[in-house]
């Protein structure tokens, strides 16, 4: 199978690596410096204590999806309308293309400026780039595919290149679960530059992060979506699966790029204003991301 990548990122070049491993022919779009690296020398996987190079094509023209049988959409969501506009020209009819991002409405959002459908895929990995070319697997890696026609035959095509995969029609209730997720790890770890591990030995700030769930389950409460009632149990699950990772958001704060943090708790804010709520906690770490992100 040909796979295009938009966005070669921690989160494209993991899964273009694992399927590219498994011998499907897979290019990832991204930006010079990461294009340099990997013509020079392949891309580099570190996973598990283990280092390899993994051959793939990549390049910055967004024409290779072109010939592409399933493209995953890997920008983070504010570059969505220009990975769209790069890949819009070029699709092929049969094409599948997918959505691995964080946030509430970023296929549908996809498929409008796409003209066709996007599937989402909620997204449970910890990675991160180490320098350009080379990501670093910090742990989990299981993808839950929002239903659709291809959707079977693709979460198989993952599941033989050893990636985790499930189909779901529950995806919006998946999507607003990972959205609580991130709420609670990705604007704390941004903020302090911690890696979960740190952030959760400190029980003041498990206390916090504590209010920032119960402001989140308020606002899906509103929405009339039912988060699991583990929803807690379920951060602190993430976060000790992957103790030395730092959130994408921190990440991008790291690499001085703006972040996605308004289609993080920015979406909570929204929304509980909309509903008369009231969500302070989200709200502060809301602002503070935004005074520690670049101009
Ligand atoms: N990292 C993680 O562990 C996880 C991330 N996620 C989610 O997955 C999504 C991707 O995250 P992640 O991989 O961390 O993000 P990254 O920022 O690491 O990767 C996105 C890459 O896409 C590049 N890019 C953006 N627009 C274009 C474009 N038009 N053409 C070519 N390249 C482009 C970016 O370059 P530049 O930075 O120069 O703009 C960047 O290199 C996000 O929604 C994130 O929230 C979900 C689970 C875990
Ligand atoms: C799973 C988690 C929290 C991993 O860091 C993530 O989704 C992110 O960083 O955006």
């Amino acid at each position: 199978m040909r796979v295009a990548i938009m966005g070669a990122g921690a989160v494209g070049c993991y899964y273009g690596a694992m399927l590219a491993l498994a011998g499907h022919r897979v290019d990832l779009i991204g930006r010079e410096a990461l294009v340099t690296a990997v013509a020079a020398r392949g891309l580099i996987l570190e996973k598990g204590g283990r280092q390899q190079t993994v051959a793939l094509g990549a390049g910055t023209d967004a024409g290779v999806a072109a010939s592409a049988d399933l493209v995953l959409i890997c920008v983070k969501a504010q570059d969505n309308d220009h990975a769209a506009a790069a890949l819009r020209p070029h699709l092929s009819p049969g094409a599948v293309v997918l959505s691995l991002q964080n946030g509430l409405g970023n296929a549908a959002h996809l498929a409008a400026q796409l003209g066709r459908p996007v599937l989402p895929v909620v997204v449970y990995v910890a990675v991160q780039m180490a320098g350009a070319g080379h990501v670093v697997h910090h742990g989990r890696g299981e993808l839950v595919l929002g239903d659709g026609p291809a959707a079977a035959d693709t979460a198989a095509v993952f599941r033989a290149a050893g990636i985790p995969t499930e189909v779901s029609d529950q995806t919006e209730a998946a999507l607003w679960t990972k959205l609580v997720i991130n709420c609670a790890l990705n604007p704390i770890s941004a903020i302090t530059r911690l890696p979960y591990g740190r952030i959760f030995a400190d029980p003041d700030a498990v206390r916090m992060l504590r209010q920032v769930v119960d402001e989140c389950s308020r606002v899906a409460q509103a929405e009339g979506v039912g988060l699991p009632a583990d929803i807690w149990d379920q951060v602190a699950r993430i976060a000790a699966a992957m103790p030395e990772q730092i959130s994408s958001t921190a990440q991008d704060i790291l690499r001085g790029r703006r972040t996605e943090i308004d289609h993080l708790n920015g979406d909570i804010v929204r929304r509980a204003l909309r509903h008369g709520l009231d969500v302070p906690m989200n709200g502060a770490l809301l602002a503070m991301v935004h005074l520690v992100e670049p101009a």
